[in-house]
């Protein structure tokens, strides 16, 4: 495979020829695979990099693999020229200019539900410690203090959950919290069908005002940025509990740990922070290590051994088959073009800007060279248009210099 700007034409590279960076510890799952399909270059690393070593890492990769906290802007992607794909080893994607990678040609692909399971267990077993008191009473332990007691501890069955994006997380943790004999409701901005007998209220403020827990279970983006904040914590019921393990930017810590200090809320649990260390070699600080009432967790909540291998497995096996193929079923920021076997042909695949004519000169272009084309599949957005071509192996060269000299073309590349 080759990823080439209109300028440089240039035929399929062999696989070994290619190389993977992996960074955030990605699951040795993914590594096997690529290497089993011949792609012996893969570069790992064990943490986030950021700046000038993230660049340096990225400047001669074709793939790439991060998790949550790599940021891929616009300038750094600008630095990664022959970037061809990302995988997003996560559910999340908000750490990518994804319309910047869009425009540069590159596909982003994710695994949406691989760790949606292990996120929803971990809220389920923390509504149950929360609500029995447990952070406190470990912490007081753990310091020889015995608080035996059954002061502000409670059973979970009775009580009412309270969803916060009722997506595939969210779905998952009011299942099993009902299978716990919880009631549950949900906000959600889209009108969502209620799984059991949960239940869509008709506001965020309505959800917060009928719960013992409040878990979230949103994206990051503009809309919920700090959307728990100090008016929100407010309208929660006095003594109730709220569990963040979306992303750090949802929730406003520094009202969070008044609420907790003041004794509004009466415990919390956060998987995700506003600030998150690169690595395991560095320090972690936040307003909440103050308080024995709250359960910390250093954004483990899809860090399981299944789910690392499942999304190991899954990203891996989109950047492959776009690699090999040339599909780019479920990318994230690209028009979607599923595609058959091309045995004994030469596929050819064209990027460019979604603008009138592109079409029109590749396919004139083919006809004045000769060239017949054995199938087309074409799919656009409002900006990028993705053409892929099966032409007879023989014309390959010809046709890939056609076509990549088409005035559109971002990128251009054949496979065999
Ligand atoms: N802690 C972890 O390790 C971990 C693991 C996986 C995912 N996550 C985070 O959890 C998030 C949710 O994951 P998911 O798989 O359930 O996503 P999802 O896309 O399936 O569900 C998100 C839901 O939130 C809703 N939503 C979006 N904006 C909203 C708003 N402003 N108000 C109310 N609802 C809104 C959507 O309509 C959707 O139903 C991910 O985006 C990711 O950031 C964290
Ligand atoms: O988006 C996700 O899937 C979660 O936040 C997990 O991210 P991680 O792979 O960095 O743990």
């Amino acid at each position: 495979m080759s990823a080439t700007s209109s300028a440089s034409p240039r035929h399929s590279m062999p696989r070994d020829k290619l190389k993977f960076v992996l960074l955030e510890g990605i699951h040795r799952g993914a590594v096997e695979l690529l290497k089993d399909d011949g792609y012996t270059q893969v570069v790992t690393s064990p943490k986030a990099l950021a700046g000038d070593e993230l660049v340096a890492a990225i400047a001669d990769a074709h793939f790439l693999g991060i998790r949550s906290r790599t940021l891929l802007t616009d300038e750094v992607l600008a630095r990664a020229p022959k970037l061809a794909a990302i995988g997003a080893f996560c559910i999340g994607t908000n750490q990518i200019d994804l319309r910047a990678a869009m425009r540069r040609g590159i596909p982003v692909f994710n695994a949406p539900f691989s760790n949606t399971r292990s996120v929803a267990e971990l809220v389920i077993a923390e509504v149950v410690m929360l609500l029995r008191g447990i952070p406190h009473k470990n912490a007081a332990l753990h310091r020889n203090e015995w608080l035996k007691s059954a002061e502000r501890s409670f059973e979970v069955r009775g009580k009412t959950l309270g969803i916060v994006g009722y997506g595939h997380i969210g779905t998952q943790v009011g299942v099993l919290a009902e299978h716990l004999g919880m009631r549950v409701v949900f906000h959600d901005i889209e009108a969502k069908l209620s799984l059991g007998n949960a239940r869509q209220l008709a506001s965020l403020s309505a959800v917060l005002a009928e719960s013992d827990v409040v878990t979230l279970h949103v994206p990051e983006t503009p809309a919920t940025q700090w959307m728990v904040g100090q008016a929100q914590i407010a309208a929660m019921r006095p003594g109730a509990h709220l569990i963040n393990a979306s992303r750090g930017t949802v929730v406003d810590i520094e009202a969070l740990a008044a609420a907790l200090e003041s004794g509004h809320l009466h415990g919390a649990a956060v998987d995700v922070f506003p600030q998150e260390p690169k690595g395991n070699d560095t320090s972690f600080r936040s307003p909440l290590t103050h308080f024995d009432n709250v359960l910390l967790t250093p954004h483990i909540g899809g860090s399981t051994a299944e789910a690392q291998a499942s999304i190991g497995l899954e990203v891996a096996s989109k950047l492959l088959r776009y690699s090999n193929n040339g599909s780019t079923a479920t990318a994230v920021n690209f028009p979607e073009v599923t595609l058959p076997e091309h045995t004994g042909r030469c596929r050819l695949l064209h990027i460019h800007r979604n603008v009138p004519g592109v079409m029109a000169a590749v396919n004139e272009r083919f006809s004045l060279a000769g060239i017949n084309i054995a199938a087309q599949y074409l799919r656009t957005n409002d900006e990028v248009g993705y053409v892929v071509i099966d032409v007879e192996a023989d014309a390959s060269q010809v046709a890939l210099e056609q076509m990549c000299s088409v005035e559109g073309t971002i990128r251009c590349r054949t496979l065999y």
